[in-house]
């Protein structure tokens, strides 16, 4: 739910004097100061020349004139000064909100608020504005602190001339107040309603730079398609910018038209009255400095008002981001998660990612005793990545529950879970990091020597030490280092081998999960990798998903899911005996390999597997 405005100014005051109290205090004090000197110099300008005009001797000048000389050098030098100040405070604020923001979105332990689009809008503006909007905020708020002074003081002074001057003054300005805040209410909308836009104009970008989509981009000649598509989004943010930006420009036209109109009108007076002897000369010049002094006052309060209302306006996305609850319930007091002895249970577990979605997993019922190997397998889609999501607890099942020897995992703390859990997803990352780092990523309290053993239990090891710096080498074409060396990159199966040295690094694992571990593998390698893994597994837990049946059969149990629901269940001997889906699609690719089928074993699965990550770097 939306923060309210006063809340935001609570929450946008309390990060200031946080962040940097002796910033924020100083910027506020030499606003304050700011805001007196150019009314001080007024009215010291006129005590002068109307000494003078009277033909007063120095001695009666010399206050008057050193007051002037002074206030002339604080108008000079506290601007400066103060823009010292605010940029120390922006600065302190910018670290400190991007802690908070991050925090916030390392709070959600699951992972169905970044799949929400609406929740990822909030999150890209809050992330996109957290370096501008509190800042504006305070510096906005502190500049209008500074006009308010400045008015107050230039209001007195122009009443003393010309009381009438200072209302029409500021009825002349409040149309101009109400314009800037409709426009900035318009300005937060436009700025809603294209970030849609942005994120695909962002996506377009990242297409045509990326050097992972530089092959297909190529291969399919998409370059032009693709910078038109960008195109296409940018001018339509453009035509959505440019148009609020004609209706400010129309509306302050008016405004500034009008408020020159009322100056001159106040000049023309101030002139027939000091001819007619109403009004001394130093009264002409204070009325002149306070005219222009209040129109330059309300203009920055209205502006600033303005600014102050659209930054209150995106750090409001800010201020939902924090305030937003976990996605996933965690209790206060979590079920301890001791290692596993019996097993984990599925029981009539039903999912889909939301409402819209149709269910995934419809009434899954499974045991998964402790230490043992559970093999899943079925047709893509059939909802195995999501069976192994939910183990993680990334999502909670939407009906039935996930047991931890008999503890519900949504008693559980999720990071107590994932500690007890080693996996390698189907959809790994590569990190633009260092061999060690992308290793190391699985136990950062590990050290070298534990990176070095789990890059030879995955068989990596070899692979790494060849590199130019060894373990050092950074695995990256984008963030080499520009004189030295540049980034190397490895081949889709050894990008697999290393994620799965980051699984092996998790040393208090009790579950080891494993989808489609070898999917980029070589046959050797993945022969390799699955006897290491094998041997790895041991007495340990695993679940396994691979679409190469040759690699499940010696699990304990293997289950065939089929839209949503468990099929058939048994060893590999069972499951063939029984003659359905699973011995159908083993015989397929058993057949494969024997006949030396043209369509061979892969071709003849791929009706059913996935098109691997690794097969589209
Ligand atoms: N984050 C998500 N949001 C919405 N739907 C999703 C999401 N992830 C997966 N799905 C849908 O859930 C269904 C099951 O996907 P899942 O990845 O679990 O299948 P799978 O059995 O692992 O398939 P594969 O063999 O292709 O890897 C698919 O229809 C997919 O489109």
């Amino acid at each position: 739910m939306a923060t309210p405005m006063p809340g935001r100014i609570r929450v946008a005051a309390a990060l200031a004097w946080k962040a940097h109290p002796v910033a924020a205090v100083g910027a506020a004090v030499l606003g304050v100061l700011g805001g007196l000197a150019p009314v001080a110099t007024a009215w010291l300008t006129k005590l002068v020349l109307d000494a003078l005009v009277r033909g007063d001797g120095f001695a009666a000048l010399a206050p008057a004139a050193g007051g002037l000389a002074l206030s002339g050098l604080a108008v000079i030098v506290l601007p400066h000064v103060s823009d010292y100040a605010k940029a120390q405070l922006r600065r302190s604020i910018c670290l400190l909100i991007y802690d908070r923001l991050f925090r916030a979105v390392n709070r959600h332990p699951g992972l169905s608020r970044f799949e929400t689009p609406g929740f990822h809008d909030t999150l890209r503006l809050a992330y996109e504005s957290s370096h501008s909007a509190p800042d504006r905020l305070v510096v906005g708020a502190l500049a209008i602190g500074q006009a308010v002074i400045t008015l107050a003081g230039f209001t007195v002074t122009l009443a003393a001339v010309n009381p009438l001057m200072v209302a029409v003054i500021v009825v002349a300005a409040l149309p101009s107040v109400r314009i800037q805040l409709v426009l900035s209410r318009k300005r937060a909308e436009v700025m809603w309603d294209i970030t849609p836009a942005m994120r695909r104009q962002v996506f377009y970008g990242d297409l045509l730079t990326r050097p992972e989509a530089a092959k297909e981009v190529r291969l399919f000649g998409l370059g032009d398609h693709l910078r038109e598509r960008m195109l296409g989004e940018v001018r339509g943010i453009n035509r959505a910018e440019r148009d609020v930006d004609r209706r400010a420009l129309r509306s302050q036209g008016v405004m500034a038209l009008l408020g020159s109109a009322v100056a001159a009108g106040g000049l023309l007076w101030a002139i027939l009255s000091a001819a007619s002897g109403g009004i001394s000369v130093g009264d002409v010049t204070v009325f002149v400095a306070a005219v222009a002094g209040v129109q330059a006052a309300l203009t920055a309060i209205v502006s600033q008002w303005a600014d102050v209302h659209n930054a209150l306006l995106m750090f409001g996305h800010y201020t939902d981001v924090v305030a937003a609850e976990p996605d996933l319930p965690v209790p206060r007091e979590p079920a301890a998660l001791p290692a596993l002895r019996d097993g984990i249970e599925l029981r009539d577990v039903w999912f889909r990612y939301s409402e819209e979605h149709p269910w995934i997993l419809r009434g899954v019922d499974l045991f998964i005793p402790s230490g043992r190997t559970v093999a899943l397998v079925g047709v893509n889609g059939a909802g195995k990545s999501t069976l192994v999501k939910l183990l993680c607890r990334m999502y909670d099942p939407i009906r039935g529950r996930i047991t931890w020897d008999g503890v519900d995992l949504r008693d559980a703390d999720p990071a107590d879970l994932r500690a007890r859990i080693g996996a390698v997803f189907q959809d790994y990352m590569d990190y633009d990091l260092t061999a060690a780092e992308n290793i190391l990523l699985g136990d950062l309290t590990a050290d070298g020597e534990q990176v070095r053993d789990a890059a030879r239990r995955a068989g990596v090891h070899e692979t790494v030490t060849a590199l130019p710096r060894g373990y050092d080498t950074m695995l990256s074409r984008l963030f080499g280092d520009r004189d030295e060396q540049a980034g190397v990159s490895l081949s889709g199966g050894q990008w697999q081998r290393l994620a799965l040295a980051r699984a092996f690094m998790r040393q208090r694992q009790d579950l080891l999960i494993l989808d489609e571990p070898s999917s980029g593998l070589d046959a050797q390698a993945e022969h390799e990798v699955h006897t290491s893994l094998r041997a790895y597994r041991g007495e340990r837990t695993s679940v396994l998903i691979s679409h190469r049946l040759g690699t499940v059969r010696a699990a304990d149990l293997i289950v065939v899911l089929s839209e949503g629901r468990i099929a058939e269940r048994g060893t590999h001997d069972e499951l063939m005996a029984m003659g359905g889906e699973y011995a159908r699609l083993f015989t397929l690719q058993a057949d494969g390999y024997a006949t030396g089928s043209p369509d061979g074993p892969e071709d003849s699965l791929r009706t059913t597997t996935p098109s691997t990550r690794s097969a589209g770097r």
